[in-house]
């Protein structure tokens, strides 16, 4: 299969790249919650934490924000740190690969900072453990020198507030996610409100979008604000070739079918997998590890980028013993669905609920 979305990840409109071709990022990230659109749960919430906590002059307590890539936790986490007048620091789980790596961040921040972790899951163990009581008690727990000689030592650290951001709710451990006094799930926008976060984009970017036009780029975003950026450049592309100067519904839709995302924001990627599980496993279930070796695709982008708006779509169910294609995703494939058999139905009903908390924990297949 060709066209721009069947290639490797970073090809992809919809993939877990970050930073790559999004060069205005900067400028089209907001700074304040007032001009954050959307997640109206989330950030009711944070702005009551914030003027609490600024009104008692303290720290905000640890933020622990979970969601499929390019909702905004990032975004979100620079935003907390604004409104509370603190500083802001940035890392991620994998980067930091000692205890002394996670100690010297720690020891170096001001107090009030915000000191935001990206991808908290993948936190080593023996660091994640130096984390508890610098975030319970604002102290490090040292250990110094070997053997018989070896002493502990203990060091203040000046109150903070940990931001944690993860893709995978179920990879973090239970010690360390009661440890943050304020979680927040971040959901799939509206098209609605991805319509607003797109018109302001392109005001930014001096685009003339007509409200159609963005209602459009919204529809088919997988109710992904970074999705709804990128797909509003390579529409402003077409766009500018065709010598358009407004941008309606008729030109964002051209441009789109152009790049292969259907008019409910699915592209080559996720019809290759809906059909791989039809076609060739009988729409399963079937292991996350077979399809991702049968597509010649990382399992953790198929879980992180592709699997959760299928999910939240109601194309695919994620079992205990694997994943199902619904008869709402055969529909999309045109496609009779099966006669359900016993087993098929059992996993119909016995599936884990999408939106739980603890969606992605038990047995992983
Ligand atoms: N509510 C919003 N309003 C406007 N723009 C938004 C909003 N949320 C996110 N964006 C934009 O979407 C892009 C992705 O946001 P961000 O980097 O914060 O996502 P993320 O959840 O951290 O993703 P990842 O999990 O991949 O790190 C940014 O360009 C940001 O400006
Ligand atoms: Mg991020």
């Amino acid at each position: 299969m060709s066209g721009p979305a069947s290639g490797p990840d970073a090809d992809r409109l919809v993939s877990r790249e970050r930073a790559a071709g999004d060069g205005m990022d900067v400028s089209l990230r907001p700074l304040s919650l007032a001009d954050f659109t959307g997640q109206r749960q989330v950030r009711e919430n944070l702005s009551i934490f914030i003027q609490a906590a600024r009104s008692r002059s303290e720290p905000l307590d640890h933020v622990l924000l979970f969601g499929p890539p390019g909702l905004g936790k990032t975004t979100l986490a620079q935003i907390v740190a604004k409104e509370m007048g603190a500083g802001f620091r940035a890392t991620s789980g994998p980067v930091i690969a000692k205890a002394g790596d996670l100690a010297a961040l720690l020891t170096n921040l001001q107090p009030h900072d915000v000191l935001f972790i990206d991808e908290i899951h993948r936190l080593s163990p023996a660091v994640e453990e130096i984390l508890y009581p610098a975030m319970e008690d604002f102290h490090l727990d040292l250990i110094i020198g070997e053997g018989p000689a070896a002493r502990s030592v203990r060091i203040d650290l000046p109150p903070f507030t940990l931001v944690g951001a993860t893709t995978r709710s179920g990879l973090i451990t239970r010690p360390l996610r009661e440890r943050f006094g304020i979680p927040l799930r971040m959901q799939f926008y509206e098209p609605e409100e991805l319509q607003l976060i797109v018109g302001r984009a392109a005001r930014l970017l001096d685009m003339r979008l007509l409200p159609e036009g963005a209602l459009e780029i919204a529809r088919r975003s997988r109710g992904t604000p970074r999705v709804a950026g990128r797909l509003l450049r390579r529409v402003r592309d077409f766009a500018a070739v065709a010598g358009a100067t407004e941008i309606d519904a008729r030109a964002a839709d051209i441009a789109l079918t152009r790049l292969e995302v259907d008019r409910l924001g699915f592209d080559a990627m996720d019809r290759r997998y809906l059909n791989c599980i039809a076609n060739n496993y009988g729409g399963g279930p079937v292991g996350v590890e077979t399809l991702a070796a049968a597509l010649s695709e990382q399992r953790d982008v198929l879980e992180e980028v592709i699997e959760p708006y299928l999910i939240q779509q109601g194309l695919l169910q994620r079992t205990p013993r694997g994943r199902l294609l619904t008869d709402t995703g055969y529909r999309y494939l045109g496609l009779p669905a099966p006669v359900t058999s016993p087993a098929r139905q059992l996993d119909m009903l016995g599936a884990p609920e999408v939106d739980g908390p603890d969606a992605e924990e038990g047995p992983d297949v």
